[in-house]
């Protein structure tokens, strides 16, 4: 990703306590701009090869991680306490983790909804100039299903409606404004990855999802990490919502 201005913040440094950040959105930073990331996701094994891939690609001291359980308020705090003071200041917050269950249902609300909550709260406190930061941006990746009824997973839409409402509502307070802190989110639809693997018994309705899915159609991922390259590169967009489908990209909330 080049580091081409957005308004009011320019990507110098991205600190991503994100799932797999780069298979899954797809970034592709440029060689000699690289900026520094600091990778986070609960499953080690995904973010050791993702990490060392990187690390051969763009350099060993571009690629920070460290394993990260978002339900746990003290391993969020750390995370962003030791991006921090790797960096000196965070420009970019992705708050990406995300899982479907509907048997363990609180799990899923603990990882979907309050996880982007805990992201969010450390984003806010580590760009806030009284804390020493020069504002930044705070992406939480929601889902279509933030926004419109999926009767196969009222629990996993029931968290991702909460995380568009909450995302808007921080965009709209006046702190935010004061601290150049910009609040965005993403809602896509079906796209390729592991999450499609979702086992039977964790939906209420397999059947019922594929039909939906046959109806929808599934995204590539560099389609979802277009649509988020355009989010992020849109200046002065606090607050806003857009939708990724097969059909294109539609901001559907602007605050
Ligand atoms: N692929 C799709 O069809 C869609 C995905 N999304 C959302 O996109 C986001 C990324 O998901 P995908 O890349 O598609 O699936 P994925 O299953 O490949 O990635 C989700 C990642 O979250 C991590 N994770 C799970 N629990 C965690 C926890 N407690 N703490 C930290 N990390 C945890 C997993 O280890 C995994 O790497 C999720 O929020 C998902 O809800 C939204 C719309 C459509
Ligand atoms: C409009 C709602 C779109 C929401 C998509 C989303 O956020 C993620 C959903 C993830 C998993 C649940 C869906 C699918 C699993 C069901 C069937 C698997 C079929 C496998 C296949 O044939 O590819």
């Amino acid at each position: 990703m080049k580091p081409r201005s957005t308004g009011r913040n320019t990507l110098r440094r991205l600190a991503v306590p994100l799932s797999e950040v780069f298979k899954v959105l797809h970034l592709k930073p440029s060689v000699d701009i690289m900026p520094q990331v600091c990778l986070s996701d609960v499953n080690p094994h995904i973010l050791e090869s993702t990490c060392t891939e990187l690390r051969e690609k763009y350099g060993q001291d571009k690629v920070h991680y460290q394993v990260c359980d978002v339900r746990d308020d003290a391993q969020v705090e750390d995370l962003f306490s030791k991006a921090k003071s790797s960096f000196s200041k965070l420009d970019l917050v992705v708050n990406n983790a995300g899982v479907v269950d509907e048997q363990d249902w609180l799990k899923c609300i603990d990882i979907n909804l309050n996880g982007v909550i805990r992201g969010s709260l450390q984003g806010i406190k580590h760009m806030k100039k009284e804390n020493g930061g020069s504002g930044g941006t705070i992406v939480n990746v929601a889902s279509l299903a933030g926004v419109v009824p999926v009767s196969y997973s009222p629990a996993y839409a029931a968290s991702k409606h909460g995380v568009v409402g909450y995302t808007r509502s921080w965009a709209g307070h006046p702190d935010m404004k004061t601290n150049d802190i910009r609040f965005l989110c993403l809602c896509p639809a079906f796209a390729k990855t592991e999450i499609l693997k979702t086992k039977e018994g964790q939906l209420l309705g397999q059947k019922m999802a594929e039909e939906f899915m046959k109806k929808t159609g599934v995204m590539s991922v560099d389609q979802v990490t277009q649509a988020f390259t355009d989010l992020i590169e849109t200046p002065d967009n606090s607050g806003s919502v857009m939708s990724v489908t097969l059909q294109g990209s539609k901001l559907l909330f602007q605050v």
